[in-house]
């Protein structure tokens, strides 16, 4: 096992797999227990590592580090500050499987199933939750650059308009057809959030994400329509990830780190970059990555 850093890495396999296919999902963890070791592989709590959450991935103790190109199935990650590893390990004394860099639509022609293969994976080695993290933009005039916002609900736009993961898996061992959003993000997990933000003295925001298919960033008035219906900060990920792993059962705890503020005013001239998006997630990542370690800390299973 290797570590390999490379945003675009050539895939090491020939194997064609159907996200779309149970049977092709289970021969992708059939390959990772092969590589790693079926005792390694077997996780308890899966963390997808968003712009903000990089760092994590390099605290997890006694590390098996799988690279994406060696996983089947696995697309290559080409968002730059999204490494491409599977890391099994543990964190906080758990199991832990973290997902350093994560699929995004844009990247792969809008094929949601494709982007949530890691989520259908990381069920089938066994986690009962699952803690994500994004870098977004703040609409809240609350929020400020470096904020950490703790998701208690999301607006999955793509999915409004027939962009769903679920599409086309009509396999019934994939879990029900008409998947419940509601209490998506687990009320029990946001609320051992805020205990431990409150002892550390760390402020912690909720608030409601909403997720736009991207890649470019939003107009003024684009972002108003979004702070007209409830939204608190935006993005380009996680929504897709946390419906499929409510199909499959899977707890869930999100939070957005916010790396810009998003502008409403079209006559003030804001440029928004990735550039701007990836500083801001490097100063406040080992912050919200030590944060996140004492909740795992804290969890029970
Ligand atoms: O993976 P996340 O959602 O943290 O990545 C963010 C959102 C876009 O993909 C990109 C924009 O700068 O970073
Ligand atoms: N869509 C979107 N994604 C982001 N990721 C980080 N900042 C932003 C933003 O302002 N908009």
């Amino acid at each position: 096992m290797e570590n390999n850093n490379s945003p675009t890495q050539a895939a090491e396999h020939d194997q064609k797999i159907d996200p779309r296919n149970y049977d092709d999902i289970l021969a992708v963890v059939a390959s990772i227990k092969e590589q790693v070791g079926e005792e390694t592989a077997r996780s308890d709590i899966g963390i997808i590592c968003g712009s903000g959450l990089g760092p994590i991935g390099d605290t997890v103790q006694e590390p098996t580090i799988l690279p994406y190109s060696k996983i089947p199935g696995f697309p290559t990650t080409h968002v730059v500050g999204h490494k491409g590893n599977m890391i099994f390990g543990k964190l906080g004394g758990k199991k832990v499987v973290c997902l350093q860099g994560r699929f995004h639509p844009y990247e792969h022609n809008m094929d949601l199933a494709l982007c949530t293969l890691p989520v259908r994976v990381m069920h089938q080695l066994g986690i009962k939750i699952m803690i994500v993290s994004n870098a977004a933009g703040g609409i809240n005039a609350v929020l400020r650059h470096g904020d950490l916002m703790l998701i208690k609900d999301h607006i999955f736009l793509p999915a409004l308009a027939g962009f769903s993961p679920l599409v086309g898996c009509n396999d019934p061992r994939f879990g029900a057809r008409f998947v419940s959003v509601h209490d998506a993000y687990d009320k029990q997990l946001r609320n051992l959030a805020i205990e431990v933000g409150r002892r550390s003295n760390m402020t912690l925001y909720e608030g409601v994400y909403v997720m736009s298919g991207g890649p470019q960033y939003e107009s003024p008035a684009e972002v108003s329509l979004f702070k007209t219906v409830g939204a608190d900060a935006l993005g380009m990920s996680t929504c897709h990830e946390v419906t499929v792993a409510r199909q499959c059962g899977i707890k869930v705890l999100g939070f957005s780190l916010i790396t810009n503020i998003a502008n409403l005013d079209a006559d003030q001239s804001v440029e928004v970059s990735h550039e701007e998006v990836m500083d801001i997630a490097k100063q406040a990542g080992e912050r919200a990555s030590s944060f996140v370690s004492d909740i795992v800390q804290e969890l029970s299973l």
